[in-house]
């Protein structure tokens, strides 16, 4: 290879030894795109945030732990689970067997024993290239082949292949191994608590619990027993020490649902709370040191509510240091047809049916505007299968209840929603049969096709 001619490939070496890092970063840079070097391992997190690498050497022996390796099997670890399809090539003068099999197993995708020459760099640095290469193409295509963004834990898929979704997907790929406090942000039924769980089992804590909570069901009097705990007799009920979640969460997530349904009275308990990173049950005069990674999800505007003064500034602040929306069905209908298909294979199996979708029913699904999104497509769906004969779903079975038919408001009397209530009432009415629609809507095809375009429908 020639200087002239660099390869692609951008490499990140790690080593505590200067004369190593400095002769390693004049010989590859004259072949590789990017080439950084790191002499301390603690700033690893911050540059795989920062920048995208194909390839990481990483010496094994840090000063702090000469010979086990430990520190750099940490490390191993760390790198696998943040940038899960960059190659990791370990590096180390008490290269043995068994330290060789067990960096293997954990995820090392090459070998190099120190002093190694120019040419066994270049020649390992090339295959771990390879491997990089094959293991991007191999997670791309388990994304296509599925259409699923994200595997959680056990079997609940997070499905989704618009573009909507595969951007909602990246940023928790990014996002779930800082431990910043996140906010998601949706209508209900989009997938706020899946995200968030999405994002525990992407992240370091993913073996520590992740802890649920929904704020707009606990009671005022109940609210500091069920997130701090309390002792046994703090009131008339307490007959036996409870812990509260934030303890529960310890070292894991704790996931804050309906956080705009806050009052304001508990409000500034959480943000105490949050500020302190500690708790004190109630009865309790300990304070109890927390740990936990922070997520809350609202399908409310938390920033009108700051303006109403409903909801505290300074608690928004601290909340939301990274915020993902969610889209709304409607606005991803490209996900309908996928969804669907999952759903009706999922309740298939349960009910012990064959049903099966055909596109003018796939067609009457995605013209439907979804507004309680997926957890309503997932309803219609179970009703549909359980109603279906002959192994089809019929157009009859597709059941979309008046109850969950979008309805405007009726307080609404701007023209536009107006409108788009009406065109939606219309396509319902006529089970999706746009000719008709645009008939009794007095517009001929092409009006409507424009309104449906401009409303997103
Ligand atoms: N992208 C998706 N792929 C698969 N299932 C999904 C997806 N989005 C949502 N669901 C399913 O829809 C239902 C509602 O999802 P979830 O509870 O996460 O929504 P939410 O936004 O938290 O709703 P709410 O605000 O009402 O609590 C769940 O059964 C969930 O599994």
């Amino acid at each position: 290879m020639e200087d002239n001619a660099k390869s692609l490939g951008r490499i990140l070496v790690v080593d505590d030894n200067p004369d190593i890092l400095m002769s390693m970063e004049l010989l590859l840079k004259r072949f590789y795109e990017k080439v950084v070097t790191l002499s301390n391992p603690d700033k690893i997190p911050d540059i795989l945030r920062q920048s995208d690498f194909d390839v990481v050497l990483l010496d094994m022996n840090f000063t702090r732990d000469a010979i086990s390796g430990k520190e750099g099997f940490y490390w191993l670890e760390k790198i696998n689970l943040m940038a899960p399809d960059t190659s990791v090539v370990m590096m180390t003068a008490y290269a043995d067997m068994p330290i060789v099999i067990e960096a293997i197993k954990t995820g090392a995708s090459d070998f190099l024993e120190k002093p190694f020459s120019n040419d066994q760099l270049l020649a390992t640095l090339t295959a771990g290239l390879k491997h990089t290469e094959s293991k991007r193409s191999v997670s791309q295509l388990n994304r296509t082949k599925t259409g699923l963004g994200l595997e959680l834990n056990g079997s609940q898929p997070f499905i989704g292949k618009s573009k909507p979704m595969q951007d909602i997907f990246a940023t928790i790929s990014k996002v779930a191994i800082t431990d910043a406090n996140i906010l998601i942000l949706g209508e209900s039924g989009t997938g706020k608590e899946l995200t968030a769980r999405a994002i525990h089992n992407n992240s370091t804590r993913r073996d520590q619990p992740f802890i649920s909570i929904d704020m707009g069901s606990i009671s005022e009097n109940l609210f500091e027993s069920e997130l701090f705990g309390h002792k046994k007799g703090a009131f008339t009920d307490a007959v036996i020490d409870r812990i509260g979640k934030f303890e529960l969460a310890n070292g894991g997530t704790l996931f804050l649902d309906e956080i705009g349904n806050l009052p304001l009275t508990q409000q500034i308990k959480l943000l105490k709370v949050i500020q302190d990173k500690q708790i004190t049950p109630l009865g309790s005069n300990t304070k109890i040191n927390t740990d936990c990674r922070l997520i809350c999800a609202t399908n409310e505007d938390l920033l009108k509510k700051v303006h109403e003064e409903s909801f505290r500034h300074d608690l928004l602040y601290r909340i939301n240091t990274i915020e993902l929306k969610l889209p709304p069905l409607r606005e991803r209908k490209g996900d309908i047809a996928v969804l669907a298909n999952y759903y009706i294979e999922y309740f298939n199996k349960k009910y012990r049916r064959q049903a099966a979708l055909d596109q003018d029913n796939l067609k009457r699904l995605e013209l439907y505007p979804w507004p309680g999104n997926v957890r309503e497509l997932s309803h219609v769906i179970e009703r549909s299968v359980i109603l279906s004969e002959d192994n089809q779903i019929l157009l009859n079975d597709l059941v979309i209840s008046s109850q969950e038919k979008s309805e405007v408001p009726i307080q609404t009397f701007n023209l536009s929603e107006v409108e788009k209530g009406t065109i939606e009432r219309a396509i319902q009415y006529f089970d999706g049969n746009l000719s008709q629609a645009a008939k009794a809507l007095g517009l001929t095809r092409g009006a409507l096709y424009r309104r449906l375009d401009k409303y997103r429908l």
